[in-house]
């Protein structure tokens, strides 16, 4: 059982809350790196292959130990978050009808929950509100926004995200997304800057390194092309106001999500009861 006198590299992996710190990985110094995602967006880039979901994996993870959220996972792909199917609340595949559907219920959800906070005169929910948060976890955002479907169901989706990203963080919407086209048609400044943190996986020009990071980092030495291929899962971190941090997430095999998974199954029958 997890409790807050916990040894500094260890990682809790029950009893957690949406509201604590989400563990990604370690920096180039050994130090434990760990985020604020309450209140917050993030995105993965970067080439096929460099790891991008292994920071998708780590935030599942912990949200799965929490009963204060609901995971929303929208799988592009079908199969990369495929494992956390059975305790997800919300499970959409490579069908961007669906996709649209489920982005305008959270849409709603979030619009009426800042009906309610505007009622009690608040700005945000909180951990002692009886809402959940809702972690929507959206792999890959180009199948979404320029693969699947007509041209108009593309830019539907991307209007809804760009909203959610928006303004889903005080009412509780939290979006985590990947994408492997780190190009400005897929990744535009106005959704872009939006996230309050953005990693860049290795990226294979500097240009592309930008579009996930922001403008002039790659000059100021701060470039995912740096990242040797052989380096899976290292990413430059960035953080709001802050300066990219090289890091390496931790990795999930299959084994361990099967674990969390099971536990996960234990913990939300528990709640429920
Ligand atoms: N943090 C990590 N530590 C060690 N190896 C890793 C890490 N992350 C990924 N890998 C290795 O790299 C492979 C590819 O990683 P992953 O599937 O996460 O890449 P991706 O960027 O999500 O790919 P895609 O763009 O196809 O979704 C994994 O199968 C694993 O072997």
């Amino acid at each position: 059982m997890w409790t807050k006198t916990r040894s500094a590299d260890s990682v809790p992996v029950s009893g957690l809350s949406i509201y604590d710190p989400v563990h990604l990985g370690i920096d180039e110094h050994g130090r434990r790196v760990d985020i604020e995602l309450v209140y917050r967006n993030i995105l993965f880039g970067g080439e096929p292959g460099s790891g991008k979901s292994s920071g998708l994996q780590n935030i599942i993870g912990h949200a799965s130990m929490c009963t204060d959220c609901q995971l929303w996972l929208f799988d592009g792909k079908q199969v990369e978050l495929g494992l956390w199917r059975s305790i997800a609340d919300v499970f959409v595949g490579p069908d961007i009808t669906e996709a649209i559907d489920r982005l305008e219920q959270l849409q709603k959800e979030m619009d009426r929950r800042y009906d309610e906070l505007d009622q009690v005169r608040r700005r945000k929910i909180t951990s002692v509100d009886p809402v959940d948060v809702i972690v929507a976890v959206i792999d890959e955002i180009a199948l979404f926004s320029a693969t699947l479907g007509s041209k108009d169901q593309q830019e539907q989706f991307v209007r809804l995200l760009r909203d959610l990203v928006a303004r889903g963080r005080a009412a509780g919407v939290i979006v985590v997304a990947a994408t492997q086209r780190p190009s400005a048609d897929i990744v535009p400044t106005s959704l872009r800057d939006i996230f309050a943190y953005r990693c860049a996986f290795r990226c294979t020009t500097e240009a592309s390194s930008d579009t996930i990071l922001g403008r002039g980092w790659a000059q100021q030495g701060y470039s995912a092309t740096a990242i040797a291929p052989e380096n899976l899962g290292v990413g430059l971190l960035l953080a709001e106001g802050g300066i990219p941090r090289r890091m390496k997430y931790a990795y999930l095999t299959d084994a361990h999500i099967y674990g969390l998974v099971e536990h996960s199954q234990h913990l939300r029958t528990q709640h429920a009861a």
